[in-house]
């Protein structure tokens, strides 16, 4: 993987959410060099020029280049971010025709190249595209990551700290299944400071099921409500690929909810799907099984059927 001696990032896709990601990293100066690829070159390189001038005021002067496929083969991971994006209506799951053909042609340049690295996928349908580059790749399970529910859990740590008034670092909660409609809450693993969520609203009479249910629901449907206000979401995703990339150029062996190919864990095969997994350098070192309740399996099955539902016409 890479040269061992730099950790360099390849981000192809450089619209909004990719652009926010190069930003973000920038930012907090992990990455050693970045190139930019994207289908329209000028876009690329505007931004190559933008965040270069921005580089006396990084952390680390990360360098930043307009690259070309063939650099891809001394990265350590490529990030995808390139694609259609939802219009408003629109769900994750109408992408999948239209971005699946431009993942075919952009897995097999960057695997032309020689690339031996981790891939990192944000397009969506992120669980399709994630399964669909692992197939194209031929790479390890272990060395292809989606973004999976990694927004989706953020958001709802958002919620629940705004709603029982505790900073979201404290919340420790997980939403799993489909990035998309069918994904879902773990209420049963949710806890605050160490304090079930469960019990938590046993005791206070201010707090209740339907108030949690209904902060799901908003998790649920945010990118709807964001997309309906703005045409696009950017911020919190690329943040949260950064957050994935740091977990693997810094080796951290950290718990995030990526899209991970599910081989009996959960009782289900041949998906890939959000669920948290330990993340460092070689990519999802384990999927954890989260002691789930009955009605939190059948939800998690009626997610991963989604999914597998839309992958089999495609492989
Ligand atoms: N996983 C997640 O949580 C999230 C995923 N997304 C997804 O990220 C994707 C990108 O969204 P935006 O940045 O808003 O879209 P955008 O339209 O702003 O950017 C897409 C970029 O992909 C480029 N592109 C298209 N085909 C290409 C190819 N064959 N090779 C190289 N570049 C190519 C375009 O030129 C464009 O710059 C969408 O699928 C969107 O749904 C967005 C937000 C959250
Ligand atoms: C667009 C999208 O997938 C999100 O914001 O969740």
């Amino acid at each position: 993987m890479g040269t061992g001696k730099t950790n360099r990032v390849v981000l192809i896709g450089t619209g909004a959410v990719g652009a926010s990601y190069a930003f973000a990293l920038m930012n907090q100066g992990i990455a050693d060099e970045l190139f930019l690829i994207d289908l329209n070159e000028e876009k690329a390189m505007g931004d190559v020029m933008d965040l270069n001038h921005g580089k006396v005021f990084a952390p680390y002067p990360t360098p930043v280049v307009l690259g070309s496929y063939g650099d891809c083969r001394e990265a350590d991971l490529v990030v995808i971010c390139a694609g259609a994006n939802q219009k408003p209506g629109e769900t994750r799951l109408d992408l999948v025709e239209k971005n699946t053909k431009i993942f075919k042609s952009i897995t097999d340049q960057v695997m032309g190249s020689g690339f031996d690295g981790i891939f990192l996928i944000a397009t969506n349908p992120v669980d399709i595209l994630t399964y669909a580059v692992w197939k194209y790749s031929g790479l390890p399970k272990e060395r292809v990551i989606g973004s999976g529910t990694i927004l989706d859990t953020a958001r709802f740590r958002y919620e629940l700290g705004t709603y029982f008034n505790v900073a979201p670092q404290n919340v420790h909660a997980y939403i799993i299944g489909e990035h998309g409609d069918s994904e879902l809450p773990v209420y049963s693993a949710a806890d605050i400071g160490g304090v079930p969520v469960l019990k938590r609203i046993a005791r206070d009479p201010e707090a209740s099921m339907e108030d949690l249910d209904r902060i799901f629901i908003q998790v649920r449907d945010a990118a709807y409500e964001i997309i309906k206000r703005k045409g696009a979401t950017y911020y919190g995703i690329a943040m949260g690929l950064v957050r994935i990339t740091k977990a693997i150029l810094h080796n951290e062996n950290s718990v995030l909810t990526v899209s991970a190919l599910l081989e009996g864990e959960y009782g289900e095969s041949d998906v890939y799907i959000g669920v948290p997994a330990v993340i460092n350098r070689d990519g999802v070192r384990e999927v954890v099984e989260l002691d789930l309740n009955e009605d939190e399996k059948e939800r998690f099955a009626a997610s991963a059927e989604v999914l597998r539902k839309s992958i089999r016409p495609l492989f």
